[in-house]
């Protein structure tokens, strides 16, 4: 029976957030925190359950109503057409869920169990070892996660990346000592980048992307992406405002403004893409000089630059404000993360931050705030799977 666990991280944009999603540069950065699934077939078993702790629920797909589903699809549609097979889950997902619940369903549940359906239903339409593939045997998914959901570091990339490895390997596609081929990881970030259409209408792809590879990396919309050879992981303080707010609320916001002043706008853009040029140098030399206070001292003014830029397109908010207070005070430069408007700000950490007596002022004085306060890297590794024991 096939068993097996896989981590996927969040991840933090360090540049050019919402400018991505104009066809600029961004930089992004995978975290220390991520999704664990572990995956068990269970011989016997009819169903697929999953146990989302996160969401603090369990969804169940049975077998026969699912294999059903793709018989139907297969007769009607190409098995490739993910647009088609897109709305035919959404159909399908809110038939049973009003069988199973009413109309009771939250919101984010709803949607887990919709990126659920579609990618694993993805997966085996596509299965190289048998076109009319069908799932006989019942398993169970449980998917613990260290990321807030919502709030700016990538969890519904994160999410469906872990479930598109874990569908990919159930059908076929590739096993746990393959999955690190080129090709392999750009099958898992494509239909990470499918879940993440269920939750935003046209996502960037950066987040699916740096979670899947992991490190650094320079990304373009439609043009793929660099990764960044870096000496080290860079450290950072996650701040969490705990304020949640939509990513896709927040975008169409930047997008009402960009259309009301085009030209103003597209000069933010273009500084972003200004911003990433000058900082993919220093991210790629820092940790390799016995002194690097004055590379780091430039990244410090490259976060201040950046977080000035988001102000001026409204993404900020006053517990973000609070936050960037508290840390200048204590002087330490920091930038919100991804969409802004609440979220997660992040702080620079120097070298040997810990033996700072400063630092933990800082962190004392976020924390009696109420804010939520991780310490971590920017820039270690992307998704891995691995055997699991029981
Ligand atoms: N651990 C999880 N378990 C179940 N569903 C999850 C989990 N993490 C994310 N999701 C899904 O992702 C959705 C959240 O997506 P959203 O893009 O709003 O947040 P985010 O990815 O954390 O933020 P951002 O895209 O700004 O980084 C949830 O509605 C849910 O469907
Ligand atoms: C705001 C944005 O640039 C980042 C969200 O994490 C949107 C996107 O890239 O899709």
């Amino acid at each position: 029976m096939l068993k097996f666990q896989v981590h996927s991280p969040g991840k933090v944009i360090l540049h050019g957030e919402h400018a991505v999603v104009y066809n600029r540069p961004a930089l992004a950065a995978v975290v220390g925190l991520g999704t664990n699934l572990q995956f068990r077939q269970e011989a016997g078993s009819q169903v697929a359950s999953f146990q989302l702790e996160a969401l603090n629920c369990t969804l169940e797909i049975q077998l026969a109503d699912f294999n059903a589903f793709l018989e139907k699809f297969r007769s009607k549609y190409p098995v490739d057409s993910r647009a088609k097979l897109m709305e035919e889950v959404r159909g399908e997902v809110s038939k049973q869920l009003e069988r199973a619940a009413g109309s009771t369903t939250k919101p984010h549940t709803q949607r887990a169990f919709i990126s659920i359906y579609y990618l694993l239903a993805g997966a085996v339409l596509s299965s190289p070892k048998d076109p009319k593939l069908t799932l006989q045997t019942g398993f169970q998914v449980q998917v613990d996660t260290e990321l807030n959901v919502g709030a700016g570091l990538g969890s519904s990339a994160s999410f469906g990346a872990a479930l598109a490895a874990a569908f990919l390997i159930l059908s076929g596609h590739f096993d746990q000592e393959s999955y690190l081929q080129e090709e392999n990881q750009a099958l898992i970030s494509s239909w990470a980048y499918e879940s993440e259409r269920v939750n935003h209408g046209t996502p960037s792809g950066l987040d699916n992307t740096v979670c899947t590879y992991g490190g650094m990396l320079r990304y373009v919309k439609g043009q793929g992406f660099q990764s960044l050879s870096i000496q080290k992981p860079l450290n950072i303080l996650l701040v969490d405002s705990r304020v949640s707010r939509s990513t896709a609320d927040i975008v169409a916001k930047v997008r009402h403004l960009a259309e009301g002043f085009p030209q103003l706008i597209e000069a933010i853009w273009q500084a972003c893409e200004e911003l990433v040029t000058a900082a993919v140098p220093l991210y790629e030399s820092f940790g390799n000089a016995q002194d690097d206070s004055a590379k780091f001292e430039k990244l410090e003014r490259l976060f201040q630059i950046n977080n000035d830029l988001l102000k001026a397109i409204g993404v900020s908010h006053p517990k973000l404000e609070q936050i960037f207070t508290i840390a200048f005070k204590r002087g330490f430069f920091s930038k919100l993360t991804g969409a802004g408007a609440g979220g997660y700000a992040i702080v620079l950490l120097p070298e040997n931050y810990e033996c700072n007596e400063v630092y933990w002022k800082l962190k004392e004085e976020l924390e009696s705030a109420g804010f939520g306060v991780h310490v971590t890297t920017a820039g270690g590794v992307g998704l891995r799977v691995s055997s699991l024991d029981d």
